[in-house]
């Protein structure tokens, strides 16, 4: 069977990744989180005093110690997904904590992370057989990619779902904290100046705020079907 590339992009918490590790899995294919990356950077520079008081970023400090980033995935057996890696140490719990959050869009916005992230990401890619979830993969990591998905629901049902699933693993929760940083994710995502999260021309749009895990999932994997037979 002919292997192809899947971007998968969207807004913050609309279960991108949730599509893309499901269907990687089905088909045999790599799954890439492109947002843990930048979350792994982001979790560099909250470590190495890289932010400014007022949120931005030292960018200068950062530019001379990308050479001290590597960041790297392995798959986590039981999880049956790739974990994050940070210089060799699991990091995956802690990039997705509330306050990696609320600085990753400041970090993704800075141009020579996101040529650094962008070109990991190809190499990553470029043997096709992959599933990328992020907000630039239809339009600049891979503007060829043989199907484009962009995934959108409303901020409300967004953050219920983040907060239902921190809820869930017991771990503390805000709603009104979860979607006042859902809403500024996507408004700074969207008016970055390098790359901004944009629904590529040819991307087919899902607003999944009324389907549930399961439907997405085969809606998603009857597209598949199609591209693949094609
Ligand atoms: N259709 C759905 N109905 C209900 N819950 C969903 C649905 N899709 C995903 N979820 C849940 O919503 C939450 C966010 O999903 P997911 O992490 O896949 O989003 P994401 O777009 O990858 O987020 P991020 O932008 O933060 O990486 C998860 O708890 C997931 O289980
Ligand atoms: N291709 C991408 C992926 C992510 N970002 C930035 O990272 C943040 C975290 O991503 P999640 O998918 O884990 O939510 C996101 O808000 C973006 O700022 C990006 O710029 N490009």
């Amino acid at each position: 069977m002919k292997k192809i590339t899947i971007a998968i992009d969207g807004f913050s918490s609309c279960g991108k990744s949730t599509m893309a590790k499901d269907l990687a899995k089905k088909l045999g294919y790599v799954y890439v989180d492109t947002g843990a990356m930048y979350r792994a950077v982001t979790l560099y520079a909250m470590r190495n005093g890289l932010f400014n008081a007022d949120g931005s970023v030292k960018t200068a400090d950062l530019e001379r110690q990308m050479n001290k980033i590597n960041i790297t995935f392995k798959l986590n057996k039981t999880a049956e997904r790739p974990d994050t890696y940070l210089n060799n140490e699991l990091v995956e719990n802690d990039i997705r904590t509330l306050e990696v959050s609320n600085h990753v869009s400041q970090i993704a916005a800075v141009p020579f992370i996101r040529e650094a992230m962008v070109a990991q990401q190809q190499r990553m890619g470029k043997d096709k057989g992959v599933v990328m979830d992020g907000r630039d993969i239809g339009t600049t990591v891979f503007p060829e990619a043989e199907l484009k998905v962009f995934v959108t629901a409303s901020a409300e049902v967004r953050a219920q779902r983040r907060y239902d699933e921190l809820k869930e693993k017991g771990m503390p929760a805000d709603f009104n904290d979860i979607l006042k940083n859902v809403q500024e994710r996507d408004y700074i995502d969207s008016h970055r100046e390098v790359s901004p999260l944009r629904k590529a021309p040819d991307a087919i749009e899902l607003d999944n705020s009324h389907m549930t895990i399961t439907e997405q999932s085969a809606w998603l994997m009857e597209l598949v079907k199609q591209k693949i037979e094609e």
